[in-house]
């Protein structure tokens, strides 16, 4: 890699040098950080990050390559990538290309040699800041009004859902994963457990799931802020009435959403492989991967029919939520790791036993009709 400057600019004037990698064009964005030591290729792969510039605080990025098998969505969607040192030879045996390599074909920028240290104890004092990757700074003053005048899309789940359902076929009980940016290892999980999975745009209505008549729905994550998907709001007040659901990140925002809770935009965010999570029920301490910046605020599930079943140990945010008379579930963080610790994986059995239930009731239902 040739040594071509870069710069990350951020909204509150700050300027970071460093050199570039990845792709050449400028971008906008909101930066965030993540902590996980691992798992580079999954993060920069999850459609959760969609128009993100994602920093990671691990100093040195790229050392096992890329492969064609850790994808969690074949066309990634993050904005650009910040790192401290990013490895020109891969050194492992499942290596195809380099990250250099990988990002110049997605079109993402990447910069290199920040001191992400102190860009990340930046953004945790002041909370996520929009910023742009330029390769000239001689408008300084043009490209912080830019940075400024760029506003969050609403529309990032559109772009990044299926258009049209697809299958991804197995003998067991049959799923519909409505698709607001998954990621791919949730499919993996469910197949993984003989499930056969529809995979539905994210706007599908509650009557076309309910002529599906599928045994349980999946409720993927995405990115953006919850609020911009109304009608997955809609629709899921009516489906967790009739199935079994189970919520992840953005589905289980989704969830509280119709049932009355409310989000709200959280500071920095959790993104990393490593945060521990209380299991109200258990009492029992999982480690997580994360990837969010909105919450489920606590205060307002007192109205609803949700109860609180796990939470955050760092800053005491709710986690896990279910419904009281229903067959419905969700967890802020991500058990289909990918990347990060397995703790959670249960939770995906959780999903099937209630599929399990579902079922039996309904043929018992029949018996009786
Ligand atoms: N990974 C996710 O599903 C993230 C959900 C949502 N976009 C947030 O940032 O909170």
């Amino acid at each position: 890699m040739d040594l071509k400057k870069r710069y990350l600019v951020l909204e509150d004037g700050k300027v970071y040098s460093g050199y570039a990698f990845g792709s050449d064009q400028n971008v906008f964005g909101e930066v965030v950080f993540n902590t996980a030591m691992t798992g580079y290729q999954e993060t920069i792969s999850d459609p959760s990050y969609t128009g993100q510039i994602v920093t990671f605080t691990y100093p040195l990025i790229g050392n096992y390559g890329m492969n064609r098998d850790d994808y969690e969505t074949i066309h990634p969607s993050l904005k650009g990538v910040v790192v401290r040192e990013v490895c020109e030879l891969p050194s492992n045996f499942r290596n195809e290309e380099t990250l250099d390599q990988a990002l110049k074909r997605f079109k993402v920028p990447g910069i290199y040699g920040v001191d992400t240290r102190s860009l990340t104890k930046r953004i945790r004092n002041s909370g996520v800041m929009k910023g742009a990757l330029v390769d000239s700074i001689e408008d300084i003053d043009h490209i912080i009004e830019r940075i400024n005048m760029t506003e969050y899309p609403t529309n990032e789940v559109e772009q990044v859902s299926t258009k049209s359902p697809y299958v991804s076929t197995g003998k067991g009980y049959r799923v519909v994963l409505v698709d607001f940016g998954k990621k791919q290892n949730i499919v993996r999980e469910l197949n993984r457990r003989d499930c056969d999975v529809t995979v539905v745009p994210h706007n599908i209505t509650a009557e076309e799931i309910i002529q599906m008549n599928p045994d349980g729905i999946m409720l993927s994550n995405g990115p953006g802020d919850p609020t911009d998907v109304p009608e997955a709001i809609e629709m899921l007040k009516v489906i967790q009435e009739k199935f079994p659901v189970f919520g992840i990140c953005l589905g289980h925002q989704l969830f509280a959403l119709a049932n009355g809770a409310t989000t709200f935009k959280m500071k920095f965010g959790h993104r990393g492989a490593n945060h521990p999570v209380l299991n109200i029920e258990t009492n029992k301490v999982e480690l997580t991967s994360q990837n969010h910046g909105y919450s489920v605020s606590r205060d307002s599930l007192e109205e609803t029919e949700l109860i609180e079943t796990h939470r955050a140990i760092n800053d005491n945010t709710v986690e896990g939520l279910k419904h009281k008379e229903h067959l419905a579930f969700s967890v802020q963080y991500h058990p289909e790791a990918a990347p990060g610790p397995h703790d959670p994986n249960y939770l995906f059995d959780q999903f099937i036993e209630n599929m399990k239930s579902y079922v039996e009731r309904k043929k018992g239902g029949r018996h009786h009709a």
